[in-house]
């Protein structure tokens, strides 16, 4: 009971992934614990995506081993896999909705796969995703093309969560979008996890981000974790990409109640 208690959500341990003759993660161990908020900085190229891709098995390891929810998945055959991977949802940068989809129809096509429901309640609970994210019934049959960047990152979040999922990745949430919509956005974030009890792994630039919904922060440089704590800790850091990062001029200006600035 004490060791289920303790587990992490995610246990990343020696982890190498690589390009061809390019190591981009290079022995990587990271946790992720139930409940919290994650957030994973880094410069541009410096992996992110490649760790959150790795993580969710969209890409292939060299080494080292990953658990999710306390399963390795290598250990699990396709169909396993499959059954499993839909405990987590994931939004992926820019929305990644179907096109040719309405916005309630994206909504629905996990449910569809997974979930041997009438019509009618598909339809009623596809609206309550949608609701819980605030969009509202009349846009439910609009097509992604007519969706504002604010309503496509919202409706991205509502499919992420159609499977009513303990763990969600999301990968630069609040990218492109106008600073009330991303403050509004990190909000919805922070409510959606205190109610649901998610646990978020979260890639983010967003300084206002990390100081508002992350509980803890890990930074990617150089192929390694390089930092990992909360806000303290990175504030306190000697680690160059991290002093600049977090107290560069940017940084500075938000640790004095600035107006939100995106990086
Ligand atoms: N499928 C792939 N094949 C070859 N190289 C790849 C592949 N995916 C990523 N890379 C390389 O791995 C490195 C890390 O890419 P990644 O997308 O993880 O960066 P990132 O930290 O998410 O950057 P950004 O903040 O700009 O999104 C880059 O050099 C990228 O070109």
């Amino acid at each position: 009971m004490q060791a289920a208690a303790v587990q992490p959500m995610i246990r990343v341990r020696d982890l190498v992934v690589g390009f061809s003759d390019r190591i981009v993660l290079d022995h990587i161990s990271l946790d992720v614990r139930r409940g919290e908020i994650l957030g994973l900085v880094g410069g541009s190229g410096s992996g992110k995506s490649v760790l959150l891709r790795t993580i969710i098995g969209l890409l292939p390891k060299r080494s080292g081993t990953i658990e999710v929810l306390g399963q390795n998945q290598d250990a699990l055959d396709d169909e396993a896999r499959r059954e499993f991977q839909r405990r987590w949802g994931v939004l992926f940068q820019n929305g990644a909705l179907f096109s040719s989809l309405t916005v309630i129809q994206n909504v629905q096509f996990a449910m569809r796969e997974f979930l041997r429901l009438p019509e009618a309640m598909l339809e009623e609970l596809a609206a309550t995703k949608l609701a819980m994210v605030g969009i509202s019934r009349k846009d439910e049959n609009k097509f992604p093309s007519e969706l504002s960047g604010g309503m496509t990152k919202r409706v991205a979040l509502a499919r992420a969560l159609a499977l009513d999922p303990e763990l969600v990745f999301l990968d630069e949430p609040t990218s492109g979008l106008d600073p009330i919509s991303a403050g509004e956005f990190d909000a919805l974030i922070r409510t959606l996890q205190r109610t649901l009890g998610l646990t978020v792994f979260m890639i983010t630039h967003d300084l206002n981000t990390l100081h508002a919904v992350c509980d803890r922060i890990a930074v990617l440089a150089e192929g390694k974790i390089v930092a990992d704590g909360p806000m303290s800790a990175m504030l306190s850091s000697e680690h160059p990409w991290v002093m600049s990062y977090f107290r560069g001029q940017r940084g500075r200006l938000l640790e004095h109640g600035s107006a939100r600035l995106s990086v």
